[in-house]
């Protein structure tokens, strides 16, 4: 299978171009055991999962995106960003803006020109669509039809403050006033696995460093800590925006640890985004 590795903020995928390589068109039920051998480092390539690009009755292309463990996400904001540069460079994108379908929804892309301008089209803006606020949108126990703001629970001997919310794909937010001395790695996976996530849950947490830029750090379902995550930056820019921490309609600068991102939200209608999407290396998987 030809693949082509690829990051958005050191959140790497390895890409499996479908769209005219019926060799890299697999049964259905190979691709999580081919996510969990090709994500392995030692054993395979080494990635945060997999991605796959196909066609689409519904939008001008298909992402869809498998964790680390071989779980299917319904979406991936720095995999859009890839997809969008790997489909517009090889000639398959006609336009500078196109629509990518995901599992969570068609979401709109537009190519950017690069800052340093030496790799044209190095930037791209995703419209991520409406954010899902609501308990049933995340999904998550409780009324289906009431937000997650700020809503005190308990994960083992862990009481925390959360704010849910689905950017096609689920997050719950926890604000910190030191992000850098949060456990991330026993706190991740108490909440991915609690009972009050039906398919877990990813997990961020916050800290505002002003009204436009706040610091982020992950642990993701299916695929652990990993240096960015684009859904999730944007999750956390929506939640920050709810609780009253961050301005609306104004850019904010998200830090993650593997670079910034520019999010945007109106306080009711899309949120966007904006960041790099970086070509690793290309290849033959021997299956
Ligand atoms: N782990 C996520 C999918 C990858 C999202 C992330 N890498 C991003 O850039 O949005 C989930 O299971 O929903």
């Amino acid at each position: 299978m030809k693949f082509t590795k690829m990051h958005g903020l050191g959140n790497t995928y390895v890409i499996f171009n479908q769209l005219d390589d019926p060799g890299n068109v697999l049964e259905e039920d190979r691709y999580p055991e081919l996510s969990r051998k090709v994500s392995e480092i030692k054993f395979g390539i080494g990635s945060d999962g997999i991605i796959l690009i196909g066609n689409s009755q519904k939008a001008d292309f298909k992402m869809r995106i498998f964790n680390e463990d071989g779980s299917e996400a319904k979406n991936c904001g720095n995999g859009l960003r890839c997809v969008a540069k790997y489909v517009f460079d090889h000639g398959y994108a006609s336009r500078r803006n196109f629509t990518i379908e995901t599992l969570g929804g068609i979401v709109s892309v537009e190519m950017e020109e690069g800052r340093t301008g030496e790799d044209h089209f190095s930037f791209v803006s995703v419209d991520m669509g409406k954010p899902g606020l609501q308990k049933g949108s995340i999904p998550m126990q409780g009324d289906p039809d009431t937000r997650t703001i700020d809503e005190l629970h308990t994960f083992d001997d862990q009481s925390l403050r959360i704010t849910c919310i689905s950017i096609g794909n689920p997050h719950a937010i926890i604000f910190t006033e030191d992000v850098q001395a949060v456990e991330v790695e026993r706190l991740g996976p108490l909440i991915e696995y609690s009972s009050l996530f039906p398919e877990r849950v990813n997990v961020g947490w916050v800290q505002v460093k002003g009204s436009r830029e706040i610091e982020y750090r992950v642990w993701e379902r299916g695929s652990g800590i990993t240096m960015a995550c684009g859904t999730g930056a944007c999750a956390a820019v929506v939640a920050a925006s709810l609780n009253g921490l961050v301005d609306l309609h104004q850019p904010i600068t998200v830090h993650l640890p593997g670079g910034d991102l520019e999010i945007i939200w109106d306080g009711e209608g899309h949120v966007r985004k904006r960041g790099e999407a970086v070509y690793i290396c290309s290849g033959e998987l021997i299956v």
